[in-house]
């Protein structure tokens, strides 16, 4: 292949893949050779070898199709070190030595990187912007928060600290700030990666004696985004690092966005100091997502595969249906509606109730609540500080019956225990008493707001 056409390559996989991700993942390339079908590439880490063998292959070869080039496959190494004591540990050497870089090449890969060269970071996800982001009670603060931090200006809280449960828009989040932050103040060095990432980069610069070099790169960073953060927990001398970092940054004034699965102070194994640390700047909480936040997120996701379906409709009451019945996480909720779309089309049928039940049987049955009476007891008691063998026990006291009463209202509304059978479980009570307290809870729900919280509180841990 002429230096022409890599050029050419080149060019198309830079729209392909972003100028951004062009610039960190594909542009330090170093084209070997192309025999047998086999594109070679060098790549100056052994990170960005993995992680351009992982994300980059598929988009390259399919550019080097296009061009009228046979590949089959990429082969992507690092430059052949000699080892400084033998072998590395355990590490199978590859059959043929790999190919030695030209010279220039060669010259380029031991070069220290500089401040101002682009950030190794993980590539950005195109559809999680703002605009994509749809904003409900349970995330209005979280995205408020990532919406500041995405102007640039003056940092208002340091860190902002994102965490919630799996598959409730953390990452999505940091991405949006991320393509903000590159269209609004591209003078800004912003670098988002995973917590493993970090690891594995430290880790890296320790075995190649670069940490100087390591050191200075993330110190260089405006804005610094690590996700699901609770991965170095335990892991000593990544969180020191970690700490020395964020620390460094922080004392000149620049921006860290943390995410992770729970609030800091609950992350088991990470360092007090950190926790702290962690929890000084503004703590935001994404909640499981509401009814009204799921029914949102489908009729957007609907409105863009109706531009990629047009000839499918969609019976009223499906959406609704699904945000009902499908409660876990967006990920699951939007895994639902792309299943419901390719099935529709495959079939060519208009997307009905009956469809829907069909084609989604599985998520439905694994969405079906499992909860048991015996564990909606334990919380109610609990929530409200009385004892279990009180609850189902025979007191009749406003400040034992109350809770009972909530306790046997959640019991059917969360469970398919009939009546009889919920009564046998609240120490063989009749099923007219239980039906009683059903009625009452009720009742009192439209007129006391504290009562209608608690129990929305109750369900939601019930489900969660
Ligand atoms: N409010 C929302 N509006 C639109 N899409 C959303 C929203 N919340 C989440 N999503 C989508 O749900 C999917 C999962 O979100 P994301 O990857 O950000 O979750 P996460 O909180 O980082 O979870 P994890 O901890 O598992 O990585 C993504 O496709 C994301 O675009």
């Amino acid at each position: 292949m002429t230096d022409e056409t890599w050029g050419q390559v080149c060019n198309e996989l830079q729209k392909a893949v972003g100028q951004n991700n062009y610039t960190t993942w594909i542009a330090p390339l170093e084209l070997i050779d192309l025999e047998d079908g086999i594109a070679s590439f060098q790549a100056p880490t052994k990170f960005m070898c993995d992680w351009v063998s992982r994300n980059f292959a598929e988009p390259i070869l399919s550019e080097l199709r296009r061009a009228g080039i046979s590949a089959e496959r990429v082969d992507i190494s690092v430059p052949a070190r000699r080892p400084m004591n033998g072998t590395a540990n355990g590490a199978t050497r590859p059959a043929v030595p790999a190919p030695a870089p030209a010279p220039a090449a060669a010259a380029k890969l031991r070069r220290t990187p500089r401040p101002d060269e682009p950030l190794p970071g993980a590539p950005l996800d195109s559809r999680f912007t703002f605009d994509s982001f749809v904003v409900g009670k349970p995330n209005e603060l979280a995205h408020a928060a990532a919406k500041r931090v995405a102007e640039g200006g003056p940092v208002t809280f340091n860190p902002l600290f994102l965490y919630g449960g799996v598959g409730l828009g953390k990452t999505h989040l940091m991405h949006a700030i991320a393509h903000d932050l590159q269209h609004q103040r591209p003078d800004l060095r912003v670098l988002y990666l995973s917590a493993e990432q970090f690891m594995y980069r430290f880790v890296q610069a320790l075995r190649e004696k670069q940490i100087m070099d390591f050191k200075e790169m993330f110190r260089s960073i405006d804005v610094l985004m690590v996700d699901d953060v609770q991965f170095i927990a335990g892991k000593d001398s990544t969180q020191e690092e970690f700490f020395h970092t964020f620390n460094a940054l922080v004392d000149q004034g620049k921006q860290i966005v943390i995410s992770a699965d729970r609030a800091p102070g609950e992350i088991k194994d990470l360092e007090e100091r950190i926790k702290s640390r962690l929890s000084c700047g503004l703590v935001v909480d994404l909640h499981p997502t509401d009814y009204e936040l799921r029914l949102g997120i489908l009729q957007t996701k609907t409105e863009a595969y109706k531009v990629q379906y047009p000839d499918l409709q969609i019976a009223p009451g499906v959406l609704e249906f699904v945000a009902h019945r499908i409660t876990s996480n967006v990920r699951i909720l939007e895994g639902a509606l792309t299943r419901l779309f390719a099935y529709a089309s495959l079939i060519g049928r208009e997307i009905t109730m009956d469809l829907a039940q069909e084609c989604l049987k599985d998520q439905l049955r694994q969405s079906e609540r499992k909860v048991t009476v015996e564990e909606i007891q334990r919380k109610v008691a609990e929530h409200y500080n009385v004892r279990l063998s009180d609850l189902v026990g025979p007191k009749r006291l406003r400040a034992i019956a109350r809770p009972r009463q909530v306790a046997m209202f959640l019991a059917k509304s969360l469970t398919t225990r009939s009546l009889p059978d919920i009564g046998r479980r609240f120490g063989g009570r009749d099923h007219t008493t239980i039906m009683h307290g059903i009625r009452k809870i009720e009742e009192l729900r439209g007129t006391d707001s504290q009562l209608a919280e608690d129990i929305e509180l109750l369900r939601r841990l019930l489900e969660s």
